[in-house]
């Protein structure tokens, strides 16, 4: 399965263009780190990835379709605050049992503890809510992982896990993961490629015409 963006280009209503002519595709299997400039569009573009946004040009195309926008979707994406990405009137089990996804040994693999199951998202820390972001994202119609930012507000043992677990299930199931990361180092490591928005984002580039939304063409 290939995942693509082709001459993507998106703003956030009434703002200015955040991304333009973007054109990336990756495939199933492989491992690729996105850095650039805070600012650039990292966050938006695995958000337009991930079907979270709609884009104002271009599309996002999975094996060269359109997404399906009922049912599972095989793009998933975890982001760096999981307070915001998990239903808070659900128990922590309920969030799983919703997503299909409760594999002892995935839980046990992120030190997700028997106890927290039957707590609400309120009532753990972000590094563990996080762990719950991370095993429900691994169920089993996952072709590709967004990870934003995903271990950076954690302590270096949470991240080690989290990172332990992730690169083991991907590299098992031959899931593609797009790590946005900061960190070098991390990307080196964890990574097969990295893309550089600052190179691939053609914002820049556009100064006339406008867009769907009615805003204008802006520079950055
Ligand atoms: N909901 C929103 N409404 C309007 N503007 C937004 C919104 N979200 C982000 N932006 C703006 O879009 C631009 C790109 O933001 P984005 O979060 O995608 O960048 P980023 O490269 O991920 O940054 P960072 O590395 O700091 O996380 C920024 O100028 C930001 O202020």
């Amino acid at each position: 399965m290939r995942l693509e963006a082709r001459n993507l280009g998106f703003c956030y209503a009434g703002g200015p263009w955040i991304l333009k002519d973007v054109n990336f595709s990756m495939e199933e299997g492989e491992r690729v780190g996105l850095v650039g400039p805070s600012g650039y569009g990292k966050s938006t573009l695995v958000k337009l990835l991930a079907g979270y946004l709609e884009p104002c040009e271009g599309e996002i195309l999975l094996d060269g379709k359109p997404m399906e926008k009922k049912g599972v979707c095989p793009v998933q994406l975890i982001c760096q605050h999981p307070e915001k990405a998990i239903n808070p009137r659900w128990k922590m089990k309920k969030v799983l049992e919703e997503s299909g996804m409760y594999r002892e040994e995935v839980l046990e693999a992120l030190g997700i503890e028997e106890e927290w199951l039957e707590r609400y998202p309120r009532e753990l820390s972000g590094g563990e809510l996080q762990r719950f972001c991370v095993a429900r994202s691994l169920f089993g119609g996952t072709h590709f992982l967004l990870a934003d930012e995903m271990s950076t507000m954690l302590d270096v043992i949470t991240q080690a896990q989290i990172w332990n677990l992730m690169l083991r299930e991907v590299e098992k199931r031959k899931i593609g993961l797009l790590a946005v990361t900061h960190n070098m180092a991390l990307a080196d490591c964890v990574c097969t490629r990295t893309i550089n928005l600052a190179q691939v984002n053609h914002i820049k580039c556009a100064e006339e015409s406008g867009c769907k939304n009615g805003c204008e063409y802006g520079t950055v």
